[in-house]
């Protein structure tokens, strides 16, 4: 029976994520059991996108929805539709007193002030992919509050920097649904099983290989990057690398995370700060790579240690083998 030994508590693979949730809760003293609803919180809205995904051709919840997000770009449906889903899971579990999302332009204050976490999230991840089953995702990163509990959640609640996350994940809509996360001791994976609704331990302890043969970014946009990016994509295209792109950010990371690669998504002409929110797709998605013994940097720092100064910020991104980003930021 294969377990794992490292900072977890050994747990055999095919447990329940309720069952691990547990066992990591007891692990520590000081444990209440908020965080751990949450995460359960966290599962069930992931568990209703994903049936909302699975059917959205046959409830007509495929298009755009005929709005624009904070960030100026066409909401679809179900970005709509995964917004709405999560903020009332969050809101109804009781554990969050604030929510941003990608698709609201401010804080949500959910009325249960007396909590003590607060949730970034980007409900729908890969929103280009979302008509052609391509694999979309979900991105959240988590908070214990900073302003007194009791009253309303404030903006430095969000805005406390990437390594003060208490616990970061994302789910992944594929050929099978699964939900990765972090608690800051280690990464694991549930997959999705139908049959019995619930997320079963399939990838215990994810580990990242050192190095990697895949390169992920998109083409359209290499005569914009700086020369230092050009320099390194010519390199990987010299040693004969895999370049793989989905266009979904979860979809393009998980891939590398458990192959080796790199994903680069450098400022462009069109994203001149970098496309991607520092808040629920960086933060997020560096501390897992951390956690797995991958690298997260903006080019010139960790993005863990990127100030935030807004809600909606964006950054420029390069995640993946430690080998990989190293070298390339070797170049600059
Ligand atoms: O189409 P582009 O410019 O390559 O951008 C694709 C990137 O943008 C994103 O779609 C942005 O995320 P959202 O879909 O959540 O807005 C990433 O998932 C993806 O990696
Ligand atoms: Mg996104
Ligand atoms: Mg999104």
């Amino acid at each position: 029976m294969e377990t794992n030994t490292d900072q977890h508590i050994a747990v055999p693979v095919g447990v329940t994520l309720d069952r691990y949730i547990m066992h990591n809760q007891n692990a520590f003293s000081f444990a209440t059991g908020e965080l751990s609803q949450l995460l359960r919180d966290i599962a069930l809205a992931g568990k209703i996108i994903n049936r909302e995904i699975n059917r959205a051709g046959l409830i007509d919840i495929t298009g755009g929805f005929g709005t624009n997000n904070v960030q100026g770009e066409a909401q679809q449906k179900l970005d709509v539709v995964a917004n709405i889903r999560f903020i009332r899971a969050l809101i109804n579990g009781g554990e969050v007193c604030g929510i941003i999302s990608e698709e609201e332009d401010d804080i949500i204050h959910t009325g249960n002030n007396q909590s003590k976490y607060v949730v970034a999230i980007d409900p729908l991840d890969g929103s280009s992919n979302i008509d052609v089953n391509v694999s979309i995702g979900t991105i959240f990163s988590i908070y214990r509050r900073v302003s007194p509990l009791g009253e309303k959640p404030t903006i430095e609640d969000f805005l406390q920097g990437g390594d003060k996350q208490v616990a970061a994940g994302y789910i992944l809509y594929g050929s099978s649904t699964i939900l990765v996360y972090t608690t800051g001791n280690g990464v694991a994976g549930f997959t999705y099983d139908f049959s019995l609704g619930e997320f079963i331990l399939s990838h215990a302890n994810i580990r990242s290989p050192q190095d990697g043969k895949i390169f992920s970014y998109n083409e359209g946009n290499y005569n914009s990057y700086e020369s230092f990016v050009r320099e390194y994509l010519i390199e990987c295209r010299k040693r004969s690398y895999s370049a793989r792109y989905i266009g979904s950010l979860v979809g393009d990371f998980h891939r590398n995370l458990l192959k080796g690669g790199i994903y680069l998504y450098p400022p462009t002409t069109k994203d001149p700060k970098g496309k991607l929110r520092l808040l629920y797709e960086c933060f997020p998605l560096a501390m897992i790579a951390e956690q797995a013994g991958a690298k997260a940097t903006n080019g010139f720092q960790r993005i863990l240690e990127v100030e935030p100064v807004s809600l909606h910020q964006r950054a420029p991104l390069y995640i993946g083998s430690e080998t990989m980003v190293n070298e390339l930021m070797n170049l600059i």
